[in-house]
């Protein structure tokens, strides 16, 4: 049974991941993610140029069947993340992902990138939401397109973009007509759903404290929005532009209907933070025993093979 996959020419050796912001701001953490065994890869948390403590407290509250966050970006600050992943023994590839407060900082970041000993691959997060101030790039389709233009003036390793979902076909189209422009590795698709709310009907109050509780939305709710996006995005973006699905997965089921709809890589988030990283070993085994039970020997026999109703 074949689980490894591929962004570009990075070979892993099963298709999971962390999703980034899980279990990766601290050395301990990602030290963790590196030995741990079910994980094909990990993503660093995304980066600013500064450390950054991140939102007020509650920031993150378990959901009956997922997850609502607004961290607020609390990381190390880039010169850990660059130093982790320029220094640390790769047991498995690692992404970098950053994330800076504004479009002049992004540039900053991934001209420090571009300038430095780092040859792995490195994703753009254009759709953290919980930034209060801060947009998410991802839903300025002609700003993305103006600064990814920028971008590919000067940066020449791979690079990935963190999108957040979409919910609307136009939306698919038009992000996929401006990213097929540029020499993408990846999409990661997709990013937490922004901007939920949770109620707490005893003491009648939201259940996170930053922006008045809004927060985004992950786990098992997402899924139905992570597979649709998956699904548009990889049948209208360029097959050079590999995608990492996000959003949902809980078992074995969902990474296969990730698969399914086309990603190249499944990474996990809400269910890693809640279950732990054994998390990484029982949605491995789950899919394996689908696979065996359908015939399949590797993910290429079912990758994007969904099939629609005639
Ligand atoms: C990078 C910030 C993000 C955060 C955060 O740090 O609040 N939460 C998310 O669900 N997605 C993000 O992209």
């Amino acid at each position: 049974m074949d689980l490894s996959s591929k962004i570009q020419n990075v070979k892993f050796e099963n298709l999971f991941l962390n999703a980034s912001g899980i279990h990766c701001q601290t050395k301990e953490e990602l030290d963790d993610l590196m030995n741990n065994s079910y994980s094909g890869g990990m993503v660093t948390k995304s980066a600013t140029s500064n450390h950054r403590f991140g939102n007020p407290l509650p920031r993150y509250h378990s959901l009956p069947s997922g997850s609502i966050n607004s961290m607020g970006l609390p990381n190390e600050g880039f010169d850990f993340y660059l130093d982790y992943v320029t220094r640390t023994e790769q047991k498995k590839p690692i992404i970098l992902s950053v994330a800076g407060m504004s479009k002049e900082e992004d540039l900053e970041l991934l001209h420090q990138i571009q300038d430095s000993d780092y040859q792995g691959l490195t994703e753009l997060n254009l759709s953290c939401p919980n930034v209060i101030g801060k947009p998410q790039m991802a839903y300025d389709f002609q700003g993305s397109d103006i600064m990814l233009n920028e971008i590919f003036k000067f940066f020449k390793k791979p690079l990935g973009i963190k999108l957040p979902p979409y919910f609307d076909l136009v939306h698919f189209d038009k992000i996929a007509s401006i990213l097929n422009q540029y020499p993408l590795s990846h999409v990661n698709t997709i990013n937490s759903i922004g901007n939920g709310m949770w109620v707490d009907i005893e003491s009648e109050k939201v259940v996170l404290k930053p922006k008045g509780g809004f927060g985004g939305i992950g786990g098992a709710m997402a899924l139905p929005t992570a597979l649709a996006n998956v699904r548009a995005l990889r049948q209208r973006l360029n097959s050079s532009i590999d995608i990492i699905g996000t959003g949902g997965v809980t078992t074995g089921r969902d990474a296969f209907a990730h698969i399914l709809c086309g990603a190249n890589m499944v990474s996990i988030g809400t269910q890693v933070y809640e279950e732990g990283l054994g998390a990484f070993e029982r949605i491995t085994s789950e899919l394996k025993e689908i696979m065996n039970s359908k015939g399949y020997h590797s993910l290429d026999d079912f990758r994007g093979k969904l099939k629609t109703i005639e």
